[in-house]
């Protein structure tokens, strides 16, 4: 083993819909967090692994910081934020192109002073002139004294090693706390539950109901096939309507892209069996919450 080899723990934070769950894959190169359109998708932290010849990075892929709804689950999402920072070595705060709002001035208000702060330009490809680049950067490095600024596209995998090489300087000399090949210490019942997640937030879209969940209560494996029988969770009736669609067309599709997410990240065959279940008033319940996995 190298005797230089550096290992850390990573925090990438930023605005929801920012692209840190896009950036956290690309860098990891393989799915393990969930990404879509919508904001607000990603509820847990994920340690994402990328072991290298000399470096370990582990990525904490917090919530995005909410300050416009509270109710419990924007109160527990905002304390994970805040908390995530206490064991960090380096944190990435990422934001889009050509944009720095108030949600990032209160971002950088909630960050602890003694942590090199690496700042993401992400979605550079989205630039229509290129040459607003630099007076972009001119303009935020005015703001704040961030460690280092990276440009980077985490859609189009442009930048992404620059980004690595920067991080890595900031870890510090330690032996790797994963195998070299774990991608994530999260179990494959949680990513399951991240996948059908992701799959319900890309098929109803705009209609997508307040406080769904997924809840997987049995995860069975039996040689290369995984039974997985997940209870998605909604707040009232007519929620479990428009999941389950015309004829249930619209959870057999979800169900389907969900499996066949499964079955690649896992490699094997997967029996996955989904139904709707009513629990009205729990996003608004930390009890609830708790219950199903957000601390
Ligand atoms: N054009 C472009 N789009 C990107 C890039 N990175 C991410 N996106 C898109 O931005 C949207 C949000 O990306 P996510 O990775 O889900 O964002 P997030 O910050 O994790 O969002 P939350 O989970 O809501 O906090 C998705 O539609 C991505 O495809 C990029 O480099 N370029």
């Amino acid at each position: 083993m190298n005797e230089n080899f550096r290992t850390g723990y990573i925090a990438i934070i930023g605005r929801p819909n920012v692209g840190k769950s896009t950036l956290t894959n690309c860098l990891i190169g393989a799915k393990v967090s969930i990404t879509s359109k919508k904001a607000q998708t990603t509820r847990h932290r994920i340690h994402g692994v990328l072991t290298t010849t000399d470096n370990q990075f582990i990525f904490v892929d917090t919530p995005g910081f909410q300050t416009s709804h509270t109710n419990a689950l924007n109160r527990l999402m905002n304390r994970s934020v805040t908390s995530s920072f206490a064991d960090v070595d380096v944190i990435l705060l990422v934001i889009e192109a050509g944009r720095w709002g108030a949600g990032e001035g209160a971002l950088m208000a909630m960050l602890p002073a003694e942590k090199p702060i690496i700042l993401v330009i992400n979605k550079i490809d989205r630039l229509a002139d290129k040459g607003k680049l630099l007076p972009f950067i001119a303009q935020v490095s005015a703001l704040h004294t961030f460690t280092e600024i990276v440009p980077l596209s985490a859609e189009k995998n442009v930048g992404t090693n620059t980004l690595l090489s920067a991080v890595a300087a900031y870890l510090p000399v330690m032996p790797p706390v994963f195998a070299a090949d774990d991608i994530t210490d999260r179990s494959e019942r949680f990513l399951a539950s991240e996948i059908l997640r992701e799959k319900l937030f890309r098929n109803l879209g705009e209609e997508l109901p307040y406080g769904l969940a997924v809840e997987i209560e049995k995860f069975e494996q039996e040689g290369e096939l995984r039974r997985i029988f997940a209870a998605i969770i909604v707040d009232r009736a007519a929620h479990k309507v428009m999941v389950i669609g015309k004829a249930g067309e619209r959870l057999k599709r979800i169900s389907t892209d969900a499996r066949k997410d499964m079955e690649k990240l896992f490699g094997g065959k997967v029996w996955l069996e989904t139904w709707i279940k009513i629990k009205t008033g729990w996003a608004d319940d930390e009890r609830a919450l708790k219950s199903l996995g957000y601390e």
